[in-house]
C-alpha cells in the first residue's frame, strides 16, 4: 500500500492557495477521466490496465523464462522511457550483487564508444564455466531512429552475428511500434522475435508494457503482480481519486507559490533509478511553456554529505519528496562490542533499517524547519505489489498535475531541439 502525507507541504500553503488549487486538481482529474484535455490520444498507459491482456504477460513471460534458462548477459538497449522503467524495477527489486539469472547490462542510453568498447570487451570474456558467453539483446525503441540507441545496436548486431553465426537472429528481440523506423525493416529482413509498444502510450508511460515487462521478467520478476497490482491501483483510483487530487493540488499549489524544484529523495539506495524514471516522467512531461517544477533526484543519507547543506540553507526556491519504504526484510542488527571503542553500542540492537529510519525523521524535521515544504511517500515494503501500485500511481499524478499548469503531459516538444542541431551538425540528410 501506497501511503501520501502532504502535511508538511500543506503547512506552507495558505488555505485560499490551497483550496483554489484542489478545484484545478479535480477539474484536471476529470480532464483525464473523461478524455478531454490535451493529448488525448495518449491515454493508453490507463487503457491497458483498464482492459488487461493476459495473452501479452504470458508471451513476454515463455520468452524471458526460456532466456533466462539460456542466458549468462541480457542487454537492454533503449534510452529515456525505453529503459528507465525497466531499470528501475530490477533495481528496486533486485540485490545490489550477483542476482539469479543472467546478467542485465543497459546499453544504448549514451554515446560514449569508451562504455561499448569496454562492454563488448567483457563480453568477449569467457563465463564462469570458461566458455563463451551467451548473450541476448533487447533493442527497445519506439520510433526505431533514436541515435544513442540505433547507433549502439549497429555495434552489438555486428558483434552479435560474428559472435553466433548459427543464431544469431534468435538472439535479438526488438521492442517497437507496429510499423515504421528503420527497427521494423530488421525486424523483415532477419525475422527478429517483436514485441510491440501501443502507439497510444507515449516512451516515460511505457513501463507497463513490454518495454519494460519484458526485460523485468528477465531479471526474473514476478511481472503478473507488478501488472495487477497497476490495475488494482488503476481501479481504486477510478473510483475515489481524493489520494492523487490532494497531491496534485498540493504540488501545483507549491509551483504557483514559487516553488520551481522538486527534489526526489530516497533514503534507499535501491530506488535510486525508480528516482531516475520518475524525473523523466515528470520532467518530460511539466517542463514546458516556461512552466513546471524542475525534479531533480537524491539519495540520501549519501547525499545529505553532499547536497544537503543547500536543501538545508540555500535558495529557498524548492520542495522535496521522500520516498520511503517502512519495512526491509534483509538488514544487518548491529552487535554490541565488549571494548565499546568506536562508541557505538548506544546502537546496539537496532537494524542498519531502524538507524535509516530516524535518519529519514531528523533530516524530515530539520528540512522542514529549514523551509523546505515536503510530501512523504511511504510503500510498505519493497515488493513487485507495492512497485506495481507505485507506478501507476505516479503515471497519473503526472498527468492530473500537469493539467493543473495547463500542459500537455504527453508531448516533449522541447526534446527535438537537441535532435535538430545534433543532426544538422552530424550532416544528417
Ligand atoms: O523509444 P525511442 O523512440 O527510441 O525514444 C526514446 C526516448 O526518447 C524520447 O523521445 C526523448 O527523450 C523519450 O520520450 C523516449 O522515451
Amino acid at each position: 500500500m501506497i501511503e501520501i502525507n502532504t502535511s508538511r507541504a500543506k503547512q506552507f500553503l495558505s488555505e485560499d492557495r490551497f483550496s483554489q488549487a484542489y478545484k484545478q486538481a479535480e477539474k484536471a482529474f476529470e480532464l483525464v477521466q473523461q478524455r478531454n484535455g490535451e493529448g488525448t490520444e495518449w491515454l493508453g498507459w490507463r487503457d491497458l490496465l483498464a482492459d488487461p491482456n493476459d495473452a501479452i504477460l504470458e508471451q513476454i513471460d515463455s520468452l524471458a523464462t526460456n532466456i533466462r534458462e539460456q542466458a549468462d548477459v541480457f542487454i537492454v538497449c533503449g534510452i529515456g522511457g525505453s529503459y528507465l522503467g525497466a531499470r528501475a524495477v530490477i533495481e528496486a527489486l533486485g540485490s545490489f550483487f550477483g542476482n539469479d539469472g543472467p546478467e542485465i547490462i543497459f546499453a544504448g542510453h549514451h554515446m560514449s564508444g569508451k562504455y561499448l568498447k569496454d562492454l563488448i570487451g567483457y563480453l568477449d570474456k569467457p563465463n564462469k564455466e570458461g566458455e563463451p558467453k551467451s548473450v541476448f539483446v533487447n533493442v527497445i525503441s519506439k520510433s526505431g531512429t533514436t541515435l544513442e540507441t540505433a547507433l549502439s545496436f549497429r555495434v552489438l548486431r555486428k558483434w552479435m552475428t560474428e559472435q553466433f553465426p548459427e543464431d544469431v537472429d534468435d538472439r535479438i528481440i526488438c521492442t517497437t511500434s507496429k510499423e515504421g523506423g528503420a527497427l521494423n525493416e530488421l525486424i523483415d529482413q532477419h525475422g527478429y522475435k517483436k514485441f510491440i509498444i501501443p502507439d497510444d502510450v507515449g516512451g516515460r508511460f511505457s513501463v507497463l508494457t513490454p518495454v519494460g515487462l519484458f526485460p523485468i521478467a528477465v531479471a526474473g520478476i514476478d511481472i503478473r503482480t507488478l501488472f495487477y497490482e497497476a490495475v488494482s491501483k488503476y481501479e481504486e483510483l477510478e473510483e475515489d481519486a481524493e489520494q492523487i487530487i490532494d497531491y496534485a493540488a498540493t504540488k501545483y499549489a507549491l509551483f504557483d507559490d514559487g516553488k520551481t524544484l522538486d527534489v526526489l529523495t530516497t533514503f534507499e539506495p535501491q530506488l535510486e533509478a525508480l528516482g531516475g524514471w520518475l524525473q523523466q516522467l515528470l520532467g518530460e512531461s511539466e517542463g514546458k511553456q516556461g512552466k513546471g517544477m524542475f525534479p531533480a533526484t537524491a539519495t540520501y543519507s549519501t547525499d545529505l554529505h553532499s547536497i544537503g547543506q543547500f536543501i538545508q540553507q540555500g535558495t529557498r526556491n524548492m520542495m522535496e519528496t521522500f520516498i520511503t519504504v517502512k519495512s526491509e526484510e534483509k538488514s544487518i542488527t548491529i552487535e554490541e562490542l565488549p571494548e565499546n571503542n568506536d562508541g557505538l553500542n548506544y546502537l546496539s540492537g537496532k537494524t542498519f533499517h531502524e538507524i535509516n529510519t530516524q535518519a529519514f525523521r531528523g533530516t524530515l524535521q530539520a528540512h522542514t524547519d529549514g523551509d523546505v515544504p515536503s510530501i512523504v511517500v511511504s510503500l510498505d515494503k519493497l515488493n513487485a505489489q507495492h512497485i506495481g501500485e507505485f507506478i501507476y500511481f505516479y503515471e497519473l499524478l503526472t498527468a492530473v498535475y500537469c493539467y493543473c499548469l495547463g500542459v500537455n503531459p504527453f508531448n516533449q516538444p522541447g526534446v527535438e531541439d537537441y535532435k535538430r542541431e545534433m543532426y544538422q551538425l552530424l550532416g544528417k540528410h
